[in-house]
């Protein structure tokens, strides 16, 4: 597959290695002075750029035909416009927090936990996401799914409010910056008597590239927007 890549910095080099492990041509490495591209010349283009530039990224790819895997985060109040496009054009999206198996895995389970602690009141839920200081938005973009996945699945909980809660009915998520950590997220119910945790930690940037090549090849001749469930196939 010829691939293009849209931000060539942590993510983009990571994927690059391991596109090209995986018999990929990177025919495109688009960083933020590149203004004058033709898009059309790749199979696909995987977006990991900046919060400002994901939506003009994906809607370039969208509008040219391209199908568009994005795993900028903290860009999603326009989520819904690219979407809209996406179905108008009949192309093909993915956007999603996270590409790791393990935490799609971290996800499912993380549900499973919101369903079982839906009765058991005297428990509180609170998340701890950690990651490197060069990181720009927070909470993390994995944090806002896992506090998603509570909020459908536990009728205690209808918000998440970062660092400190004000709404009883709020999740609070802590964000905290730290050297170079690659990715670390924690979901904890305390009560009086004990606390249970679950947490996944990244140990490198590996997993996330190759779920995002994964859903790469997956989504080439497919039409519609997905998500990483519909690539591993998880219900
Ligand atoms: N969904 C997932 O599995 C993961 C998502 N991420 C997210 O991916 C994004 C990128 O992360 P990193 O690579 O660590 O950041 P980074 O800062 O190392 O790389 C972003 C690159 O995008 C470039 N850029 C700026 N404007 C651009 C434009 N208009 N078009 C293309 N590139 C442009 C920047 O110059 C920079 O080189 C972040 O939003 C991060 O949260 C990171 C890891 C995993
Ligand atoms: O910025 C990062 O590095 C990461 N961002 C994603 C997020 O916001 O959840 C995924 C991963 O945790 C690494």
């Amino acid at each position: 597959m010829k691939i293009a890549l849209l931000g060539y910095g942590r993510m983009g080099q990571t994927i690059e290695k391991i596109a090209i492990s995986r018999g990929h041509d990177v025919v495109l490495k688009i960083d933020k002075d590149d203004v004058d591209y033709d898009i059309t010349q790749a199979d696909v283009a995987i977006d990991f750029s900046l919060p400002t530039a994901a939506f003009g990224n994906i809607t370039n790819c969208i509008n040219n035909n391209v199908p568009v895997v994005s795993g900028t985060t903290g860009w999603l109040e326009n989520y819904n416009k690219a979407v809209t496009l996406c179905n108008d054009k009949k192309g093909a999206f993915i956007y999603a927090s996270n590409f790791s198996l393990g935490v799609n895995i971290f996800f499912e389970l993380n549900k499973t936990l919101a369903k079982m602690m839906s009765n058991l009141k005297q428990y509180n839920v609170t998340m701890e996401e950690i990651h490197h200081t060069k990181k720009l938005d927070a909470p993390s973009g994995t944090a806002i799914t896992l506090a998603e996945g509570v909020i459908e699945n536990n009728t205690n909980y209808n918000a998440w409010e970062l660092n400190e809660t004000k709404n009883n009915n709020a999740i609070p998520i802590v964000a905290k910056r730290i050297g170079d950590v690659p990715g670390t997220h924690v979901v904890n119910y305390a009560s009086e008597v004990d606390t249970i945790n679950i947490e996944h930690v990244a140990h490198n940037r590996q997993g996330f590239a190759l779920g995002a090549v994964v859903a790469a090849e997956w989504l080439v001749g497919k039409t519609g927007v997905f998500s990483m469930n519909d690539v591993l196939g998880i219900k």
